[in-house]
């Protein structure tokens, strides 16, 4: 594969290494314009691709476009143009939020006078109008986030780097952040790649999904097509011996997971049918006390390329 100009972040056979752990290794992918998802468990690559394509890690192979521009020499043009929202705290202590984030828009190449016009905006538009003048500091988790997400839009970028956006939020905190990441892809129309490790928040936000495992790609495409060529899926419960019969499905390649709660989700692939599962259990000797249709998640599609990520979150 090659570099593709007219991608959003284009990578071609990029390896970074960090002493002897190879945390990217050899990957290769294009990210369409959109909303996209970067999924894949903890330690799959997610960061230090973002990283990477920031300039703030140099891979030891390998070359990358953002935005068409290559990453080598053109770093501060890219910066410019992009935001990033980082996993981790970043605020200035002692400045209050519409101080640090007028201050980041300058940094982005604001002139003072609409870095701090657009300052005030955007933290209207994430939910913390009123609190704008308290010291960051003094801020909750959620909050934080809110003021990351902030200061990654304050100069209107054209691509946004959104890395784990709801670490550390309640769930009506991580709603709500969904939600205005939802609408910055949908109806502000802004290019953005979205890092995470949680499933549902990729499929809340993201139209198109690159999944990472140790390093490399594991699956990548379009959510609904990847959603739609899966067969299907039920929701099943049985009496007898569990574990057994799991075995006993996967080696008929019937794949099972999610088996918390007794309710397993079997995924039937194309061509098989539900008759598949009544033969099986009745070969092994268990009883289906409950078998029901159910709507393909991206989970369902995506258990075995992210080994253990499925089973570990049912
Ligand atoms: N500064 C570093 N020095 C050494 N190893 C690192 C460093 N940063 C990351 N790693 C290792 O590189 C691999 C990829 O880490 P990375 O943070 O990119 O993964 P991730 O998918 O973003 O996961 P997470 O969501 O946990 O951050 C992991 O094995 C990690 O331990």
């Amino acid at each position: 594969m090659s570099l593709d100009p007219s991608s959003v972040v284009s990578l071609d056979d990029v390896t970074v290494v960090y002493g002897k752990n190879e945390a990217l290794s050899g990957v290769a992918v294009q990210f369409p314009a959109g909303a996209v998802g970067l999924l894949g468990p903890n330690g799959a690559g997610k960061s230090t691709m973002i990283k990477a394509l920031l300039g703030f890690i140099v891979p030891t192979h390998g070359q990358m476009l953002v935005l068409g521009l290559d990453v080598r020499h053109k770093a501060q043009d890219i910066r410019a143009r992009i935001g990033y929202m980082p996993e981790n705290d970043s605020h200035i202590p002692g400045m209050n939020a519409v101080t640090f984030v007028a201050y980041c828009g300058q940094l982005s190449g604001l002139p003072p006078v609409d870095a701090m016009q657009r300052a005030h905006e955007v933290l209207y538009y994430v939910g913390l109008g009123e609190a704008r003048y308290r010291n960051v500091e003094t801020y909750s988790t959620g909050m934080k986030q809110r003021i990351k997400l902030a200061q990654a839009l304050v100069h209107d970028p054209d691509l946004l780097f959104l890395d784990e956006p709801t670490n550390g939020m309640d769930p009506k905190g991580r709603d709500e952040m969904l939600a205005l990441i939802h609408d910055l892809g949908h109806n502000k129309r802004v290019n953005l790649i979205l890092s995470s490790h949680l499933l549902p928040d990729v499929e809340h936000t993201c139209d198109h999904v690159i999944v990472m495992d140790k390093g490399r790609i594991a699956t990548q495409g379009p959510i609904a097509t990847l959603k739609g060529t899966g067969g299907s899926v039920f929701e099943l419960r049985i009496k007898g011996n569990l574990p057994q019969f799991i075995d006993a499905l996967r080696t008929n390649g019937l794949e099972a997971h999610g088996t918390d709660d007794d309710v397993m989700r079997v995924l039937v692939p194309a061509g098989r049918t539900a008759r598949d599962v009544f033969a099986l259990a009745s070969t092994e000797g268990v009883q289906v006390r409950h078998l029901r249709p159910s709507v393909p998640t991206l989970e369902d599609v995506f258990i075995d390329a992210i080994e253990g990520g499925g089973r570990a979150h049912p």
